[in-house]
């Protein structure tokens, strides 16, 4: 049967400020007490249980500054990493992005609501089959950092010189071959960038990445069986609108508003970070894209435990942790100084916008606190933030957020704002890591002598090319030879399988998230370039003291490594 293609259907393209949507919200609150939250949520327990396999919240609300007889360590899961140093004395004002920052996200209910949602629109509006609809999410499948080739159906895994080491065609390996013929070629080198590619750098994205691989696999086994016209780029671009909508419709946030703690880590630590964080006299702020009306029943839920009482629902009891509160803030686009973008009052209430005819003051020098005459916004750019900050220079802003396009890069390569990136993957990857100290050392020594057999093989077969060479001697040193292509192939075979089953560790397909063989991956080389600080949790923040002076470990270049025996 054939299913023809319609224009992206009407209902595809709602705008973000559809004023049903912010109603809906305003009328949603009574539903998000803490009453109303489900069991899964924890909230109220000392810890928090680890229910995505991936995250492991913080929990017991500890901080830095509370009282403790001894001094308390920190699991190297909670560790903040510094790539460039950063002296907390510096800094007046520390800001947070608020949807896999502060809020983490349960994917396996989370981007499960998404990725069903999405196949709704797509049979409904987009006239996919129906068949679709029986289709099931694997959550664990897809890993941040990959690559979608929207052309080829490919998913890619890359190091940091964008050389694909990892290729599926939907959910099929590509052999070696096919990975040289596709990719190989030195001269042209692609930049494996927006319109051809797309990035999964958003926890948010794992679900459409898992999608499209479905499709491609569908498509290839079932040629008729998509709409007529339907190529991979084109499928691409279905799942993407249809996933936008999801966000934009409310199929997402009706129900993460009427039930937070399903889909939502409750953390216990996050107000005491951000208690101590003013208390040490800097500024904090959120700067969201989300819209208010969301934003207030996710903070709500958050900071929920210290602010509700039975009687109210959303309070808007968390402002007081915050000078300032963006949202609808449109990042990466905040971030440009050309950003013409309006910045709105919004009445907390009602959800009303306001014009924000607001006297703000001019910047000062250090650890003052702003005094803007309202609190939540709406839009605008990062020269009203300033300016509602009162900061003298913006590398006095700390930003804590989870997407390095939307939150990180252009923040600090344009603004210099100092980052923190919130990977909540790392925690499980260090510990594997650390419990992989000696697979480490034995892959080492399987690759070193690896290296040894060839370049006796290059010894030898360049001795073989000198005419004055007994048959005798030739004949030696060809049995020689034989012998050590053996053991070449043998110890190949050997590390190969090594270095498999290493990653496999980490996952079963993409194996470790910032390694791609021997190479940082990608997405490491990303964190590395753009982040000052990164961590697997926010609240990892509140561990240590407001003023530390974070210190980046020592880098080494590949001499060192021989040289000093690391
Ligand atoms: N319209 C779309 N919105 C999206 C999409 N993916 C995520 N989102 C929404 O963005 C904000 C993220 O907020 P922040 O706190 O991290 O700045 C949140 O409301 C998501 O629902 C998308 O593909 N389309
Ligand atoms: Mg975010």
């Amino acid at each position: 049967m054939l299913f023809y293609r319609r224009p992206l259907a009407a209902a595809l393209r709602l705008s973000p400020l559809s004023p049903p949507l912010l109603l809906f919200f305003a009328s949603a609150s009574s539903s998000c007490s803490p009453a109303a939250s489900s069991t899964s949520g924890a909230r109220g327990c000392s810890a928090v249980r680890m229910d995505s396999g991936m995250v492991e919240t913080a929990s017991t609300g500890a901080v830095w500054s509370t009282p403790s007889a001894e001094p308390r360590s920190i699991s190297i899961g909670k560790e903040i990493f510094c790539n460039r140093s950063l002296n907390m004395r510096n800094i007046t004002a520390v800001g947070f992005d608020m949807d896999y920052t502060l809020a983490q996200y349960k994917p396996e209910t989370f981007e499960a609501l998404a990725y069903y949602g999405t196949i709704g629109k797509l049979v409904k509006d987009l006239h996919y089959p129906e068949e679709l609809l029986t289709w099931e999410f694997d959550w664990k499948y897809m890993v941040r950092g990959l690559v979608l080739d929207k052309k080829r159906g490919n998913i890619l895994k890359m190091d940091r010189h964008k050389y694909v080491k990892v290729a599926y065609h939907g959910f099929k390996e590509l052999s070696k071959e096919e990975k040289v013929a596709a990719y190989g070629s030195t001269l042209i080198r692609d930049s494996f960038d927006e319109p051809d590619y797309a990035l999964i750098d958003t926890l948010f994205s794992l679900g459409e990445a898992y999608l499209f691989a479905q499709l491609v696999d569908f498509m290839d086994n079932n040629p008729g069986r998509v709409p007529a016209g339907t190529d991979y780029p084109l499928m691409y671009k279905d799942v993407r609108s249809a996933v936008d909508l999801c966000h934009r419709d409310g199929t997402l946030k009706r129900m993460v508003a009427k039930d937070p703690g399903r889909y939502i880590n409750a953390d216990l630590a996050i107000v005491p970070m951000l208690e101590m964080i003013k208390k040490s006299g800097r500024s904090t702020f959120l700067v969201t894209n989300s819209l208010w009306d969301y934003t207030d029943v996710v903070m709500n839920y958050l900071c929920g435990p210290y602010t509700s009482d039975a009687s109210s629902g959303l309070n808007h009891k968390w402002l007081q942790y915050f000078d300032i509160v963006i949202t609808g803030s449109s990042k990466p686009g905040f971030f440009h100084d050309d950003n013409r973008a309006g910045l709105f009052e919004v009445e907390p209430d009602s959800g009303k916008l306001l014009n924000a005819d607001i006297q703000i003051g001019s910047p000062r020098s250090s650890h003052q606190h702003p005094t803007p005459v309202h609190k939540v916004y709406q839009g605008g750019n990062v020269g009203h933030l300033h300016r509602l900050l009162c900061v003298a220079s913006s590398s006095q802003i700390l930003y804590v957020g989870d997407h390095i396009y939307g939150d990180i890069l252009r923040s600090k390569k344009v603004l210099g704002w100092r980052t923190m990136l919130v990977i909540p993957e790392l925690e499980q990857e260090v510990k594997l890591l650390s419990e992989s100290k000696s697979t480490r050392k034995e892959l080492r020594h399987l690759r070193m002598e690896r290296d040894s057999i060839e370049d006796r093989i290059h010894h030898l077969e360049w001795s073989l090319r000198f005419d004055d060479l007994t048959e005798n001697q030739k004949e030696k040193l060809l049995s020689e030879h034989v012998d050590l292509l053996q053991q070449r192939e043998h110890v190949r075979r050997l590390h190969q399988e090594a270095q498999r089953q290493h990653h496999q560790k980490f996952h079963k397909v993409w194996g470790q998230l910032m390694k791609t063989g021997y190479q940082n991956s990608r997405f490491a080389h990303q964190v590395e370039r753009f982040a000052c600080l990164y961590s697997s949790q926010v609240t990892n923040f509140g561990l240590y003291s407001p003023n530390k002076y974070y210190r980046p470990s020592e880098d080494y270049m590949p001499h060192e490594f021989d040289v000093l025996e690391l």
